[in-house]
This record gives structure tokens, sequence and C-alpha cells, in this order.
């Protein structure tokens, strides 16, 4: 409970960081530097920011440049963050009570004391004026909205040697809303809003105000936005002859500077408070006929109440593609001439948007079979603050496990699984070990024979970590070995070897390990008890496990271990975890989790309601060929310009097609597929040596009955998301084959639609035209799928269809070049340099491929259904846990102990697994904005 100074970026960050730190001093002008400020602050504590008293008594005030950088603070619900006596300075903040630098959250609050709120772009401060007096009062701020407009306003700053004067200014007297939680740019991993906003004694000033002329054609956000573009631009242009006088590399555009008598900010504000009144009724009524009348709560100056769509018209020079017409035919003028494929100059074929631990790594030149997408290397492995080399955005944009809070992203995503549902969001909820369909089945028969159990690969005693090997940190070490503990305590009979970090995402990290005998990807996901991130992360657990497809990483098990308790030592390791007990698992299928726990810490309910922190592992099938996106460039499949190997990029695209026709058919929508979500696995038999997998369900709904589509889902990844998810908030099917639309583009392409030039994030500029030497099905599918009205695209399942007929035709044997559908590239422009399809035969770990592992039994569920052509080891790995008595799926597995209990254990897990799934599926909850 201290103060201290601080007078740089590092010191502030400093004193946000150190709870003890309740008032930070700052004397002077101050410029965040993002390189300073490594993560987002967690703040738990009231915190006031104040130059010193004497400053205040001087009345300057003193700048406090936020630098426009993103989510800086984190503030818990509850606490206080006060800024007094600041200049604060945002550069590009449009519209709204949002404040950039604060991080989505609920319950907490923001107050701008004797200050002043300047923006860099605006509205005509009449609009705020009236939109401010119309806003509620959020509760935790009672008391009246007090906002008026001043004239010819004059303060002092430290970022002026002479004082400054605006032509006007709104007065916020006593100003407070609330300000909603925004998600709509969750595809770049940023989340707003949320909080209570207030300002006491203080002004709102912009420096460059939007044309009348633009706000009779556009809506006040595009105006902002591209007023924002335009001065971004001068800002590049050459400096003029005489720059306006100013100081941090601040310009005042349409401030003037003059000499004057600066009348004291009180004095002012009296005045103000007794004209208030009479100055609201009055140009309240002189703006009620305007365009800014009827303003939304949520938005103080654009009066239109909602985020509005970009320009209609606007195309692909953004970050939105909106679509194609409707009626577009495959010659449609509309698309943009198509040049040699290549970079543009300007262009660095990078995706912008979904930083990732494996971007940077060279994905133009690896061969086929190349360990694309793999890390190894002292990343986090809990992923909080990323690289120390990556860009400020790239880390802020990965928040830290401990920190997931998404409540509203969360929130606004989930449909319903299946027909049963489990609790709001806000109730705890029973904890289960989620039912397993191979594994955790494994495991559970051990109830039966435990004798047997870890016999089949050497149990614990062969566990290990051989990260020394890979070069990993030792933190990193302890870690693999600290959660192989834990997972090998929860899979009694098998050891699993933690091998690698893989990568993080924005939801969890995934390590590559070993289970009897199969390569497998773990995904970790950290979350506490209480968050609305639990509901989301154990639905994608559920999720998978229900989901059962050769194109689709299977998933072999999940469980959830607690982490930490309150009022306890946090527990590792396996010591606390739930449900280790077999006959405790088994009644978590049943749907009594915790009767008869014989692991008493945290196996009654009074123990549970203190859990704090929750480690959830979905182990799944391991895609060895890494993301498709490391493919894009790559030599055997797009060997120079206008040269591709089409039967290997057809076989993907179909890949991709039928896992998506096969999600649709269950009502389930991806609603995050893009090339980082598609997995590699090598397949010699594939025509471009891997088989796809499309992975990553953490943002996937699934639909109830009678429902096209979800409302309020604003999520995906820019480039690939749909514009009716952008625009109107809308995901379904068709979302879903907008994202599959922009990749058969990029495949055929073999490069990435979305780029990085020197004007941000952009999509390429012959984005989405074709070459001439592009099968017309191919071309006509792909636009198909991008047209603008979701109704009016293509199926999936039509994809599917015409895509297989195209590659039929492909490796027909009349084709040129070749009489083997085996031996290389058929029918494609390019040279004839041998394709990884002619590799070699298909391999013997193939054999069981197409189901014998599915064993004799009849049990339905996920895992029953999983038997069936997914591959040798997805066979034998399901085998095990549906197959159940038969036993011939865990013999698949190579011997393993589960043979010996699989009977009761498979009857467990895999029958009641769907109702587990269904369980955790719970979609009851409201759908937030
Ligand atoms: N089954 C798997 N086999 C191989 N690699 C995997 C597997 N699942 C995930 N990965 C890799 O692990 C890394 C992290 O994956 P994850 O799905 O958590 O995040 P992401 O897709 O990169 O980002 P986000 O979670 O934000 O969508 C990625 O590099 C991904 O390619």
């Amino acid at each position: 409970q201290s103060s201290t100074h601080a007078a740089s970026t590092r010191d502030i960050y400093e004193a946000f960081s150190n709870p003890q730190i309740t008032s930070i001093i700052i004397n002077d002008s101050v410029v965040l530097d993002g390189a300073h400020w490594p993560n987002t602050v967690n703040v738990s504590r009231n915190v006031t920011v104040s130059p010193t008293p004497e400053r205040l008594a001087r009345g300057q005030y003193v700048l406090f440049d936020w630098n426009n950088l993103p989510m800086l603070i984190w503030l818990a619900p509850g606490v206080l963050l006060k800024l007094v006596g600041f200049e604060t300075y945002q550069h590009a903040e449009a519209v709204g009570g949002n404040v950039r630098f604060l991080r989505q959250t609920q319950g907490a609050a923001v107050l701008f004391q004797d200050g002043i709120v300047r923006r860099r772009a605006g509205l005509p401060l009449e609009a705020a004026v009236v939109n401010q007096r119309a806003a509620p009062r959020p509760v935790l701020f009672p008391g009246t909205q007090n906002v008026s407009l001043v004239r010819n306003f004059t303060f002092n700053t430290t970022r002026s040697p002479v004082p400054i004067t605006m032509p006007a200014a709104v007065a916020m007297t006593d100003f407070a809303m609330d300000v909603a939680q925004d998600s709509s740019l969750a595809f770049q991993m940023l989340f707003y809003g949320g909080y209570a906003y207030a300002t006491l004694r203080s002004f709102y000033i912009i420096d460059n105000i939007v044309d009348q002329s633009c706000l009779n054609e556009r809506s006040g956000v595009d105006c902002v936005a591209l007023l924002i573009k335009k001065l971004d631009e001068q800002d590049h242009a050459p400096p003029p002859a005489e720059a306006a006088p100013s100081s941090g590399g601040d310009s005042v555009p349409l401030s003037t500077i003059i000499p004057a008598v600066v009348v004291p900010t009180v004095v002012v504000l009296a005045a103000l408070a007794g004209l208030g009144w009479f100055l609201a009724v009055k140009r309240g009524r002189r703006s009620s006929g305007s365009s800014y009348g009827g303003a939304a709560t949520g938005d103080l100056e654009t009066g239109k109440g909602s985020r509005a769509a970009p320009a209609a018209g606007a195309s692909n020079d953004g970050i939105v593609f909106l679509g194609l017409d409707d009626d577009n035919d495959d010659n449609d003028p509309q698309l943009p001439d198509w040049l040699p494929v290549g970079p543009q100059a300007d262009e660095d074929v990078d995706e912008i948007g979904r930083p990732s631990l494996t971007a940077g790594h060279p994905h133009h030149t690896l061969p086929p079979g190349s360990e694309l997408g793999i890390i190894i290397g002292p990343h986090g492995a809990h992923g909080g603050t990323g690289s120390g080399t990556a860009p400020l955005m790239s880390r802020m944009l990965r928040p830290a496990l401990s920190t997931y809070d998404d409540a509203a992203s969360g929130g606004g995503t989930l449909g319903t699984l299946g027909e049963e549902g489990n609790g709001g969001p806000d109730t705890p909820g029973p904890v289960r070990v989620i039912p397993p369909a191979g594994l955790m089945a494994a495991a559970g028969g051990g109830a039966g024979g435990d004798e047997h159990a870890g016999t089949g690969t050497g149990g614990p005693a062969t566990t290990s970590t051989n990260s020394n090997n890979l070069g990993l940190g030792p933190d990193v070490q302890a870690e693999l070995a600290q959660m192989a503990a834990e997972l090998r305590s929860s899979v009694r009979d098998s050891a699993i070897r933690l091998d690698a970090v893989i990568g993080c995402g924005s939801y969890g990290t995934v390590y590559r390990g070993t289970w009897q005998g199969l390569s497998v990807a773990v995904k970790t996901v950290v979350f506490s008890a209480s968050q609305e991130r639990r509901r989301r992360a154990l639905q994608e657990a559920a999720l998978c496990q229900s989901i059962s497809h050769p194109n689709i990483i299977a998933t072999y098990c999940s469980d959830l271990q607690p982490i930490g308790t309150l009022g306890t030592a946090p527990t590792s390791g396996s010591g606390g975890r739930l449900g280790t007990d077999p006959t405790s698992q088994q009644q978590a299928a049943d749907g009594s989790p915790f009767a008869n726990n014989s692991h008493g810490a945290t196996g009654d309910s009074n123990n549970l309601s203190r859990i704090l922190d929750w480690r959830l592992y979905i182990v799944m099938e391991y895609a060895d060929g890494g993301p498709l996106r490391c493919l894009y460039g790559n030599k055997s499949l797009w060997p120079g310009p206008e040269q591709v190997n089409l039967p290997a990029v057809v076989a993907l695209a179909l890949g991709i097609a039928r896992a998506l026709s096969h999600l649709h058919s269950k009502r389930i929508v991806h609603a995050d597929l893009n090339p980082n979500n598609v997995l590699l696995k090598r397949d010699p038999k594939e025509p471009s040596g891997y088989a796809v997998k499309v992975s990553d369900f953490g943002l996937s709904v699934m639909l109830p009955q009678h429902r096209s589509h979800l409302s309020n889902v604003r999520m995906g990844t820019m480039f690939y998301v749909c514009p009716a998810v952008v625009m109107k908030a809308q995901v379904g099917p068709p979302s879903d084959v907008f994202s599959l639309g922009v990749m058969l583009w990029e495949l055929y392409h073999g490069r990435a639609a979305g780029t990085r030039t020197a004007d941000g994030p952009r999509y390429c500029s012959i984005f989405p035209a074709f070459p001439p030497s592009c099968p017309e099905p191919y071309k006509s599918t792909a636009l198909r799928c991008l047209r603008r009205t979701p109704a009016k695209r293509i199926t999936a399942t039509a994809v599917e269809a015409q895509l297989e007929r195209l590659l039929a035709s492909l490796l027909q044997p009349k084709s040129r070049g070749s009489t083997s559908s085996n031996s290389g590239p058929v029918g494609w422009s390019g040279p004839a340099a041998p394709g990884p399809s002619s590799t070699g035969g298909g391999s013997a770990t193939r054999a069981g491929a197409g189901g014998s592992g599915t064993g004799p039994s009849s049990v339905t569920g996920p895992s029953s259904a999983r038997g069936a052509g997914v591959g040798p080891a997805l066979s034998s790995g399901k085998g095990g846990g549906g197959g159940g008595g038969g036993g011939s799926g865990a013999t698949a597995v190579g011997g393993s102990g589960a043979t010996g209990g699989g009977g009761s254990g498979a009857a467990g897990g895999g029958g009641s697994g769907a109702t587990g799934a269904v369980a955790y599926g719970n979609g009851s909850g409201p759908l937030t904005p």
C-alpha cells in the first residue's frame, strides 16, 4: 500500500505490476513505448495515477499518451483505476467509451478525474454531448449526466510550452456509462469493454473531426476510420516546410496554439455546471433532428447505436472481404486481374492476426515430410508471454493462461451440444473426468483387472521425458515432467511420455508425446473454476470426443485435474486429482462424479468449491506434417508460377471439404477454419503425401435443431472469417464454407490470401482471382464458396462432390503423363518432378484402416463410430474403448494391458461417452455480444 514515482514506460509497467503500489505519480509527459511493456498486467487493487499535488495546483495537465497500445492492463472485478490530472491521449480509438489500454473485464471501473480525454479523431462534439447525456448511468456511479459543450477551450499541458486552445470541448463535469463488452475484434485476440467508465470534472477534446459530407453517406464509425487512415497517410508523407509546434511527436491539427490566459479549470467547470442544463436542452433540441439523434447507449459518438459495416462495395482492399455478388458467375468482372503468383513488391506474405509461435519458421521451402510447425525451445510452457523477440502486439495478443477471462467471447460462441445442458455459465457445476473414448476406457478397465494394467507398455517405469535431448529449457523440462506425472496418474495402465512443446495457441499449450507406441499431441488448458473459459474448454473437449472422421484429428481422451485450491497449498501432480479412482471415473461417466471418490483431498463438494485452477488435457492424434499454412510455397506442390500439382492440391482441398461436410451433417460449425487449424499427417497414399486433419474446435458451436445459424457470434480469424460473422455476428455452416473458399484459393495459389503490407494487413491484390489455367470446376467451386450472402453459397457437401469428381478425373490413367495414379502428379502443367505420392506404397501401419479396430462390440456412442476408417492408430485406440469386451481393438494397440478390463471400461467409457459429451455441452447460457 504505497506510492511510487514513475517516469518511463518500464517504471509504469513495474508500478502496475507491484501489488503493493496503489498510487503512481507521473509528473511529466510520457508516451508509452510498447517494447517496454511486456504483457498485460493484472491489477487487482485500486490504483490512482496522478502528477504531484504541486503540478496539479499549477493547473497544467500532464500528457499521458497510451500510444494506442491495446490491453495493457486487466482490472479485476470491483477494482477502480483512477487517472487524475492527465491529458490522456488515444491515437486511434474511433468511438465509444472503450479504453484501448484496458483489457476486457467485468465489474471494474476506470475514472478520469480533473483531466482531459483527448482523441486523435472523432465525430463532431455536439454528437458526443447528445449521446453522453442519453447514456444510462452504471450502478457503480449513480447520479445524473452533466455534460456540456464549450467553445474556445484553452488549457495548459506538459506537451506544449504555450497554452493550447481548441475550438470546442465537451465538459464532462460528471459523466459515467457502462462500456459494453466488445469481442468484435476477437479474431485478433482483442477484447475490450465490460467495465464502467466515468469522468469527473474533465474535458473531452478531439484533434481531428470528421467531415459532415462523409457522415451524410457513411456511418460514424466508417468516417472516423477513414479519417484515421487519411491521417496515417499524412503522417507518412514528407514533412511540410513548417511543422506546427508540438512535442512528443504529437500534432494538433485543429487546435490553435495561442498565448492566452488560461482560466483555471475549476472556474470553467463551475460556470458550466450552472449553464449545463440550459445548454443541454438547447443543443439537444437542435441536434435531435440530426443524424446523431437516437444514440445507442454504448457509443458516445456514433449516434447509430451499433458498429456499422464497412462501406458497401469494399472488396479485398482491406481486412474484410465482403464476398462476391450472389449472382456472380465464373467470369465475373468484379474479380481482380489475375497476375502471376508471387508476393507483390509491398507484400510480405505472412499471416496476420494469428500470431503463433510457429510463425517465422521457414515455411516456403520445407520439403514434404519435414517436421513442420514443431517448435522445440524455451517458449513458455504456458505461453503467457510468448517469445521474447516477438513484437509487442503478438505478445500482448496472447493472454496468459492464468488470466483467461474472456467471458464475452466464451458466452458468445456456445451453442448446444446435444440435448442436455448442465448448469448455467456461472454455476460451478460438476467437474468430471471427461468420459473417455479410448484411453480412459482403458484406465477404467483397470478396475476389473488392475494387475494387467501397465503391462502392455511397461507402465510408469518406462515413462520419462527426454527433453534434455531436445534442448528444452529447465523450466519447460520441469513442466513436462510434472504433466507427464499427472497424466500418468490418470492413465494408470499406460505411460505417456511428453517430448516437446509443439506450440501455444490462444487457449493453451500443445505438447508432443507418446502413448502406447502412438505419437500423440497433448493439449493443455488452464482455467479457473469460476471462469466462463471453463465451459468453453470443457465443451471443446467433449465436442472433440464426439466427432470421428478420417479428416478430423481424433481425440483419444480428455482429463481434468485441479491444480490449486483455496486455503491449501496448490496441489499439483497427481496428489489432488479427481477421478483417479477408476470407480469414480465410472461414476463420472454415469453422472455422479464425486461419489465414492477415495482421494479425499478434492473429492467432496466442499473442497470442490475451494478449487481455484484446473488443467484440462486433451490427448489427441498427432499430426506430424504441421499445419497446412506451413506447406504453402512447397515446391513439390507449387513448382513455379502457374504450376500446380493439381491432384495433390485437389486432394488436400477434398480432405478439408470432407471434414466440413461431416461436421455440418452433425450440425457442428467449426467457426475457425483456417490453414493453421488444418493439420497434415504424413500419408504416402495421398497425392500430396499428406492426409488432412482438421483440428481446433475451441470456437466451434453446435446449432440447435431448426436453427440455421447462431447470432451474436463474432469470432474467427482475419482473412478467413465470413463477412456475415463480422457484420452481423451470425455464424452457421456457410461461414465455414466461406473460410473453405478462401483456403481453396490459397491451395491453388500456394500462398496465404492475407498479407502484411506497409499499410497493415490486407488481402493480397489478386484475391480472389484465379489464373486462366485453373480448371473451371475448381475455380467455380471456390467462387461459389465466397458469395456474399451465406444462403447463396455452395454447401460443404456439394464442394466435396465437385472436388471428388475433379480428383477422379485428374487421377484417371488416361491423363497425360502417367499411367499410374500413384506415380506422381497427373494432369498438371508443371515439371515432372516426383511428387510426394511417389514415395512408396501404403505403410504397414495403414493396414488396419477401415475399422478393424472397431472390435466386435456394437457399443454405441462416439467410440464405436470412430472405429470406421479412421486409420490404424485411431482405430486401435478407439477400438480399445469402444470395442469393449471383444478386445480386438485393444489388441491392435499393441497388446496393451488395457485388454484385461476392457469390458467394463469400454462399456462405461464408450457407451456413456456420448452422454458425458452432452453433459458438458452446455449451451443454455446467454449469447453475449
Ligand atoms: N494434434 C496435433 N498434432 C500436431 N500439432 C498440433 C496438434 N494440435 C495442435 N497442434 C499444433 O500446436 C500448436 C498450438 O495449437 P492450438 O490449436 O492450441 O493453437 P493455434 O491453432 O495455433 O491457435 P488458436 O488456439 O489460437 O486457434 C499449433 O502450432 C498447432 O499446429
